[in-house]
């Protein structure tokens, strides 16, 4: 059992906060990816947790153990973490199979307990056909997948993995996904991911946990961090949509919010119990739909710019009644307008951000 749990967790370079009250706990056997902007602290967040930095505040424990407080640190070979980098930091003069098996020759295991997991991982990663080969004549996908068998080698309860797939083109990147995937499914191993490409981040993790300037902004599933993001950050950040200022008035019988947008009423989704006010809501582009400009409950507006993306078409709309406002949608290419057009936009939900 790997539970991951950090507490308060705090890192400061001199007057910088590098990481700030972070609360994570992490189930065992769950995949978390850590998703931020360049510079969030995820490296150090990670860096933390295998034993390279020590924190200034609060505590880690891995498996029920505490591994790390201010002035109390578990060295980073104590703490039974597997890491993967993206520079795969492989030993250029051996070949796969001894690389792989490098760790666990550190480690002094018997000839062949060695030659048995070695051979496990190989096998694993699907590089049984690449035993012999050095570094230097692998593609970068191939690589990546020696740097995983050498984690896998000492099978352990946790792995931290750091923008493992970053050096690899689009294509690989998709391949290696599902290799990760399986590779978790394989191992039940506790996997931290750090990414700062959420596409990835949804396609591999149980959870994300959303990271800006130090702190935790929300951690969920995908699909909620999606469709019920808890900042404006987090809105902003995962997946496409607008950010507009509207007045919470309340909430109706079958628990919608009922909103004022620009002088019409609008009927959105909001965290029960919100309290009425100003408030700032998230709508995603499949939430708003064109229809003709001069409907009730139809919000008038002119296209500024039409962005072709392959079957649809990315539309910019300024409502007339917000000048500078402006709302993304997609719309299929056949019935898409063109700029200049004046449109009507019908609200088909949304979300109110709790803070
Ligand atoms: N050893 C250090 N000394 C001083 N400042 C540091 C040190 N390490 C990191 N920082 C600073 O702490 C902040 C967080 O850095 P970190 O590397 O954790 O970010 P990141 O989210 O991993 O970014 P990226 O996605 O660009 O790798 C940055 O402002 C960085 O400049």
């Amino acid at each position: 059992m790997a539970e991951l749990r950090l507490q308060n967790l705090g890192k400061r370079f001199g007057d910088h906060a590098a990481v700030e009250a972070v609360e994570l706990t992490v189930a065992d056997g769950e995949f978390l990816a850590l998703l931020g902007p360049s510079g969030c602290g995820k490296t150090t967040l990670l860096r933390l947790i295998a034993g390279f930095e020590e924190p200034d505040a609060g505590s880690i424990s891995i498996a029920g153990r505490e591994v790390a407080r201010p002035g109390r640190q578990l060295p980073p070979e104590e703490r039974r973490v597997g890491l993967v980098f993206q520079s795969y930091a492989l030993w250029p003069h051996m070949s796969v199979a001894e690389n792989v098996a490098y760790p666990l020759k550190v480690a002094g295991l018997p000839r062949a307990e060695l030659v048995r997991r070695r051979d496990a991982a190989l096998a694993t990663t699907g590089l049984e056909g690449f035993a012999g080969r050095r570094p230097a004549d692998l593609s970068g996908g191939q690589r990546q997948r020696v740097a995983l068998a050498r984690c896998l080698v000492m099978e352990p309860p946790l792995v931290l993995l750091d923008e493992p797939l970053a050096n690899l083109d689009v294509h690989l990147r998709a391949a290696m996904q599902e290799e990760f995937a399986g590779f978790h499914d394989k191992t039940g191993a506790t996997m931290v991911y750090i990414t700062h490409d959420q596409a990835e981040a949804m396609a591999l993790a149980d959870r994300i946990a959303v990271m800006h300037q130090g702190r935790l902004q929300q951690v969920a599933a995908p699909r909620a961090l999606y469709n019920e993001p808890a900042t404006a950050m987090v809105a902003g950040f995962i997946g496409e949509g607008s950010l507009v200022e509207a007045e919470l008035l309340g909430f109706e019988a079958d628990g919608r919010a009922a909103v004022t947008l620009w002088d019409r009423r609008v009927r959105l989704r909001a965290r029960p119990g919100q309290a009425p006010g100003p408030v700032v809501a998230s709508l995603r582009p499949e939430q708003l739909s064109l229809t003709a400009p001069d409907g009730p409950d139809v919000l008038p507006a002119r296209v500024r710019r039409a962005v072709y993306r392959g079957g649809r078409v990315a539309l910019d709309l300024v409502p007339e009644a917000a000048p500078e406002a402006s709302l993304l949608l997609l719309e299929p290419e056949a019935t898409a307008p063109g700029p200049g057009e004046r449109v009507g936009i019908a609200i088909g939900g949304g979300w109110v951000i709790p803070e």
